[in-house]
């Protein structure tokens, strides 16, 4: 048993940054901020039309959409299409109802932002995927940062917040990150074919992730992009995560019988589950192992097991939290960063004057020895602004979950507390009214001293904002910098296949192969 240090100021620190709490009843009184005008909505809740009178497409009670979805499942696939026909049939706050789930859609910034105003303290989320929830209530795991609520979720996140949100200690991962960003572009040399693509690219690009969130968080290197038995694991891993999200979406759009028994999706979900979970826990204790045999001889240095070291000594988190958030952060980088990372590459390959501009600024960022620093992060302004035009255009996940903090008089409905809410900027960030040219990549758009002072703030959050923001936020820009700046240095890249869609699974990936071309700068 390892022995925790004293208490660590995690708490007080993340305290400082959480705001105003939820009054009983608040509502949106002023347009302000904003390109497109809102329907003004009463401060008082109780003269606000009722929660029942919410437009939306209807269907039968309790039963609502799911028919239709269940008869046509492109439809979930393309949930990005559904969206944009909701807010254009009914308007900016949309009732629609899915097998007993009642779903309130926000589309306008000014309604979004209106709820994260009110949250105070503890953000309240229904879990991303339920089933997993359920995964982990039933084997008595502990829910883990993005299932919980109230308190739990408030300790827990507090720990981890100071490790990874802290600008400096995040800064502290980049020597990691960089190694592993090196050896990948190592193995691409090696795999890019005659043509110039590399067979099978999009799980190219997942081994890499997860090799670097396992470094991240185990302090080792685990073989996920070399051929042979690391390979072979990692692609079980792969494979068995990108199961949980196709049965998780089966499961969110079917009947609830899941909820009573267990039904074949869930078993075939729970098995999936059981395998990560061995993985990860059986990786976690070869780093505990190592761990305490460096702390006991002695050498373990302050750069090593900085994520690990740092959860031991945290007050409030347990031996279960602990597994819980390490399988969070593996899991969560595979179906997050690896994915926005090829959307970029898509998205600069298309538009090769835009990706020249960012080829200069990355050839200024790399150190002689190739790595990306702290202050070349800072300096990095084009790529980000690239990247954020990329989150618009292909964003990771179509909304941000809450229960409604309070009851809100939001858009002239009573929307009481508890109600499920899905903020759903995706679709106004493409609205030509709101975005010039919605359709063109344009990421000067993002600049200071351009469009970029004028968007409103609550048009794009691809991290969500608060208290709650993704807690990866600073690895994964490290990450996607890191990696665009190394590939951009090294190729011009090219994209001959049309227009990239995407897939829904709960979070959104590529629909096809992302078959960018590498053409080695220099070499033409
Ligand atoms: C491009 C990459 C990523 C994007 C766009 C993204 C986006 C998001 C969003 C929108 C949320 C919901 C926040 C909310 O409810 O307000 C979230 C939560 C979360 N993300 Fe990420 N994420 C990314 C990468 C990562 C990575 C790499 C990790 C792990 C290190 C991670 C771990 C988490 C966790 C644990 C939560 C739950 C936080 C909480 O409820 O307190 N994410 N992420």
């Amino acid at each position: 048993m390892l022995t925790r240090r004293g208490p660590s100021c995690a708490s007080q620190i993340f305290a400082q940054h959480v705001s105003q709490q939820c009054s009983k009843s608040t509502a949106v009184n002023a347009v302000s901020n904003t390109q497109t005008s809102v329907p003004t909505s009463s401060n008082d809740y109780e003269s606000c039309l009722p929660y029942s009178k919410i437009p939306g497409p209807g269907g039968l009670p309790w039963f609502g959409r799911w028919l239709e979805y269940r008869l046509d499942y492109s439809k979930v696939l393309r949930r990005d299409l559904i969206l944009k026909k909701l807010r254009a049939n009914y308007g900016d706050i949309v009732k629609e109802t899915i097998a007993g789930r009642e779903i309130i859609h926000l589309f306008h910034p000014d309604y979004i932002k209106q709820v994260y105003e009110s949250e105070g303290k503890y953000p309240r989320v229904p879990p991303i995927l339920e089933s997993v929830e359920m995964y982990r209530r039933v084997n008595e795991l502990t829910p883990g940062l993005g299932n919980s609520n109230g308190d739990v979720w408030y300790k827990l996140r507090a720990a981890v917040q100071y490790i990874l949100m802290r600008p400096q200690k995040a800064f502290d991962f980049l020597p990691g990150q960089n190694k592993v960003a090196a050896d990948f572009m190592e193995k691409l040399d090696s795999l890019i074919g005659p043509n110039g693509e590399v067979p099978g690219f999009n799980r190219w690009i997942t081994r890499w992730g997860l090799e670097s969130a396992a470094n991240n968080c185990f302090d080792i290197r685990m073989g996920y992009f070399e051929n042979g038995a690391g390979m072979e694991l990692g692609d079980r891993i792969i494979a068995a995560n990108s199961d949980v999200f196709d049965l998780s979406t089966k499961l969110y759009f079917s009947l609830p019988f899941y909820r009573i028994f267990m039904t074949p999706s869930l078993k075939e979900l729970y098995d999936r589950e059981d395998f990560i979970n061995e993985e990860a826990c059986r990786s976690l204790d070869n780093a505990l192992e190592r761990y305490k045999k460096a702390l006991e001889d002695g050498t373990l240095t302050e750069d090593r097991f900085l994520f690990l070291s740092h959860m031991l000594q945290s007050e409030n988190v347990s031996d279960k939290d602990l597994r819980t958030i390490i399988l969070s952060i593996l899991t969560d980088t595979l179906s997050t960063t690896s994915q926005i990372l090829l959307n970029n590459l898509y998205n600069l390959a298309n538009n090769p004057k835009e990706q020249e501009t960012a080829a200069e600024e990355a050839r200024s960022l790399l150190s002689s020895s190739g790595e990306l620093t702290q202050e070349a992060f800072h300096s990095s302004t084009y790529l980000r602004a690239c990247i954020k035009e990329s989150f618009r255009l292909l964003p990771v996940g179509l909304d941000i979950l809450r229960l409604s903090p309070c009851n809100l008089a939001i858009g002239g409905y009573q929307v009481p507390e508890g109600s499920y809410l899905c903020l759903n900027n995706y679709v106004h960030s493409l609205d030509p009214d709101v975005i010039p040219n919605p359709e063109s990549y344009i990421p000067e758009r993002w600049l200071r001293d351009t469009d970029g002072d004028k968007i409103n703030p609550y048009l794009l959050t691809p991290f969500s904002l608060g208290t709650r923001m993704c807690v990866g936020r600073r690895l994964a820009e490290q990450e996607l910098v890191m990696m665009l700046a190394k590939i951009l240095t090294r190729y011009r890249l090219e994209w001959h296949y049309g227009k990239l869609h995407q897939h829904f699974r709960m979070l959104l990936i590529p629909d096809q192969e992302v078959k960018v071309k590498f053409i080695r700068r220099g070499s033409e």
